[in-house]
């Protein structure tokens, strides 16, 4: 049976890194680019044609952090396939990123310098907004686009003939002291990457725990990766010109992956798993040695049950209250016409 893949963020960065390794290890596999800029994605799908040209890759329009975008994605998705194998959910975002410099120069100088360079912890800030259904951008993109996306796509997830896998691209800087269930949008602090990251890491155990039969879910972590994301921390010439920096700290710290292809290292490590076999507690980080050598770890979270039980429990509120705007917009639409 052909394996069906769904990845988010295919476009780019480690999405497309995973993309190129996917069909590079199995020719049979219908792989499907969620993505929300078409032309970007077209080009991307011609480009992996060139080395596969048989492959069978497609295209599916999804903006995930816009709740409209995702029902209508989904449903096509529905449409298309009848089976889904793997779910990727690899889109992310961290808006205007700021790097606190005294905060940077203390921590160098510390006990917890390896951590700090392993985890960005302390040092890395964002300004978020409200985009306009009401959620906070970093949390509706990162966290609640891809929770609506499992829920919509669950039948197709809950099968009882086959596992099928939900991975979430977490973070190291996913920390429980960004998170709060009384603002798990985190409207009141500057770290919403962080509390959206460790959001996921919650989510994925309350999927193990709640979801029925035949759906698994897990995290990765892909390291420090130089992509859109980080070039938008630091331009691109200056993590060029610190590239020999880097690959030294990577002998004190092997989170430095560096590459897309070597931070999708634990999102293919994961392809090649038995889904019950994984353990949901875990995080598998994508490590890269001194010397360059790739592979995958699991270390165990920072979370519990009853906190991740209890998100989920009020990301189905807020879903019922997302669903009741969007049907009442789609009524006014309507009453305008
Ligand atoms: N780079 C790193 O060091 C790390 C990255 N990560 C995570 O890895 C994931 C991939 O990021 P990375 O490859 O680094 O960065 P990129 O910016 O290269 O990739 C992000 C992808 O997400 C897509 N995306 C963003 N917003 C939306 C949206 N609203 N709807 C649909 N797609 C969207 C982007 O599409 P578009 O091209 O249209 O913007 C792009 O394809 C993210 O979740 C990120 O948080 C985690 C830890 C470290
Ligand atoms: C490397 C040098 C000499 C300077 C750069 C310092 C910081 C800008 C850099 C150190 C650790 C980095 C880091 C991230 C961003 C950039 C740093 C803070 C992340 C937070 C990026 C996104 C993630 O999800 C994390 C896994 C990264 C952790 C490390």
């Amino acid at each position: 049976m052909k394996k069906v893949v769904l990845v988010t963020g295919a476009n780019s960065g480690i999405g497309l890194a995973l993309c190129a390794h996917l069909l590079s290890q199995d020719a049979q596999l219908q792989l499907c680019l969620a993505c929300r800029n078409m032309q970007r994605a077209e080009a991307v799908r011609q480009a992996l044609l060139v080395s596969r040209p048989r492959a069978q890759v497609t295209l599916l329009h999804l903006d995930v952090g816009n709740m409209h975008s995702v029902l209508r994605a989904a449903e096509e998705f529905k449409q298309k396939c009848n089976r889904l194998d793997y779910l990727y959910l690899s889109a992310g975002i961290m808006p205007n990123p700021r790097v606190d410099h005294k905060a940077f120069y203390k921590g160098l100088f510390s006990i917890n310098v390896v951590c700090m360079f392993a985890t960005g912890e302390g040092i890395l800030t964002q300004e978020d907004k409200v985009i306009p259904i009401g959620l906070q951008e970093v949390f509706a993109t990162n966290l609640f686009g891809h929770f609506l996306l499992v829920k919509e796509l669950e039948h197709l997830l809950c099968q009882m003939d086959h596992n099928s896998l939900v991975i979430w691209t977490s973070s190291s800087n996913a920390q429980r002291s960004a998170f709060s269930l009384d603002d798990i949008q985190h409207q009141k602090s500057h770290e919403p990457y962080s509390s959206s990251k460790y959001g996921s890491d919650l989510l994925s155990l309350a999927l193990n725990l709640i979801c029925s039969q035949g759906l698994y879910s897990s995290v990765i972590c892909p390291g420090l990766v130089m992509t859109n994301l980080t070039y938008g921390i630091l331009p691109s010439f200056f993590w060029t010109l610190i590239m020999p920096i880097m690959w030294l700290i990577r002998i004190f710290t092997n989170t430095f992956t560096l590459s897309p292809y070597n931070g999708a290292e634990a999102l293919f490590w994961l392809f090649m798993q038995k889904p019950e076999s994984l353990d949901p507690m875990a995080k598998y980080h994508s490590l890269t040695s001194g010397l360059g050598n790739n592979y995958t770890q699991p270390h165990k979270m920072d979370n519990d049950e009853n906190m991740s039980e209890a998100l989920y429990v009020k990301l189905l509120e807020l879903e019922d209250t997302v669903r009741k705007k969007l049907r009442d917009e789609d009524l006014y639409i309507k009453t305008k016409n």
